[in-house]
C-alpha cells in the first residue's frame, strides 16, 4: 500500500487567473492506494466527505490514477481511501489535491513516483473532468510553493523562488461555489488597459515574492478581473477585506474561484487579530492561519 499528502493551494494569487499558484502548508488531503481484486473501490473520510462521489469514473482521485496507469500501459483495479481535509468547491483545489494525490499515488505502485511530469499530466485529465483545463491548483500541489503556469498546452509549468515567508491567512465562508459556475461569471475578453494593469500586477507581484519585497507584494496584489466578478458571490468580501486591510494585510483576494478568501501577513499576530471580527463578518466560516508550502505532494 502506499500513502500519498498533496497540499492544497491558491488558485490565481490575485491578479495571475489560471497562472499563478501556491501551496499552502500542512493543509491537505491524503490518498491511501493498493491494487484491489476485481473493481475500484473508493472510500472517503473528513472534511465534505459525503460531498463527493464514491463512483471511480467521477472521483478525481481514481480519474488521475487511472489516466497514469492507463499512460503506463496498465488497467488495474484499485482500493482507495481519501483522509479529506480540504472543503470541496472551497476554492483551495481540493479536486487538484486529490488528482495529483492519485496520480502519485498511482506512480508510486509502479515505483515511479518521481515522475512529476506524468504526474501532472494525470492529473489535467481528472481536473478538466471536474473543474475545467487549468493548472494552477495542480502545478503548487506537486511542486509546492509559488508556481507559474506558462501553458496549458504544451504544459509549461516553472517554479518560482520565494524570497520570504508571509503569514498567510485563509477564510472559508460556509457556503459552496463550483469552480466551474464561478468561471462561467467571469468575461472572455477585457479592454487593453485592464489587461495591461493586469499583467503589471501579476509581473509585478511575481517580482516581489522573488525578492522577498513585502511592498512590491502588496501593489502586484491588486486583481481587476477574478476579484472584480467573483467577490459578489461571496456576502461581506468587501466588509472581511477592510477589516484585514485595516490590521495591515498585504492584500485580501480571493483563493481560486472562492469562496475561500486570502490575506498576507508581515506578522501572524495581526493575521491572529483578524479571525474574531472575520467570524462576525461572515458568521458561519473557518479560519486558518499558516505559511506557504515549501514542498508539494509526498509519498508518507
Ligand atoms: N476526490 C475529489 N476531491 C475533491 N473533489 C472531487 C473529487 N472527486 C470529484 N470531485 C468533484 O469536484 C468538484 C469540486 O471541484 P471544484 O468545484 O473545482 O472545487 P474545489 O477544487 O475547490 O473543491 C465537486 O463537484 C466534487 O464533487
Ligand atoms: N484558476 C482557477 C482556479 C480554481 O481554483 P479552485 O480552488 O476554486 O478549484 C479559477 O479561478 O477558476
Amino acid at each position: 500500500m502506499v500513502k500519498v499528502f498533496s497540499p492544497g493551494s491558491i488558485g490565481n494569487v490575485g491578479p495571475g487567473f489560471d497562472v499563478l499558484g501556491l501551496a499552502v502548508a500542512e493543509l491537505g488531503d491524503t490518498v491511501s492506494m493498493e491494487w484491489g481484486e476485481n473493481e475500484t473501490r473508493v472510500n472517503i473520510t473528513g472534511r465534505d466527505a459525503d460531498l463527493i462521489p464514491t463512483d471511480p469514473s467521477e472521483n478525481t482521485v481514481t480519474l488521475a490514477a487511472q489516466a497514469y496507469l492507463a499512460r503506463e500501459g496498465f488497467r488495474r483495479a484499485l482500493d482507495v481511501h481519501i483522509e479529506r481535509a480540504l472543503p470541496s468547491s472551497g476554492g483551495l483545489g481540493a479536486s487538484a489535491a486529490s488528482s495529483v494525490a492519485g496520480a502519485m499515488a498511482a506512480a508510486a505502485l509502479l515505483g515511479k513516483e518521481d515522475d512529476h511530469q506524468g504526474v501532472v499530466e494525470a492529473a489535467l485529465t481528472a481536473e478538466t473532468h471536474v473543474a475545467g483545463r487549468h493548472l494552477d491548483n495542480i502545478a503548487p500541489s506537486v511542486y509546492g510553493g509559488l508556481t507559474l503556469v506558462q501553458s496549458v498546452d504544451p504544459i509549461r509549468i516553472h517554479q518560482v523562488a520565494v524570497g520570504c515567508q508571509p503569514t498567510l491567512l485563509l477564510v472559508t465562508p460556509n457556503i459552496k461555489i463550483k469552480t466551474k459556475d464561478s468561471r462561467s461569471v467571469l468575461p472572455e475578453k477585457l479592454i487593453q488597459s485592464d489587461w495591461v494593469r493586469q499583467m503589471a500586477n501579476t509581473c509585478t507581484l511575481v517580482n516581489g515574492f522573488s525578492r522577498g519585497d513585502f511592498d512590491m507584494i502588496k501593489h502586484g496584489l491588486e486583481d481587476g478581473y477574478g476579484e472584480r466578478y467573483r467577490s459578489p458571490l461571496i456576502p461581506g468580501f468587501d466588509e472581511a477585506k477592510d477589516v484585514c486591510m485595516e490590521l495591515g494585510a498585504l492584500g485580501f483576494s480571493i483563493s481560486g474561484a472562492g469562496p475561500t478568501c486570502f490575506a498576507f501577513f508581515e506578522r501572524r499576530d495581526d493575521a491572529e487579530k483578524a479571525k474574531e471580527p472575520l467570524h462576525h463578518v461572515f458568521g458561519d466560516c473557518t479560519v486558518f492561519i499558516g505559511s506557504i508550502a515549501a514542498e508539494g505532494a509526498k509519498v508518507l
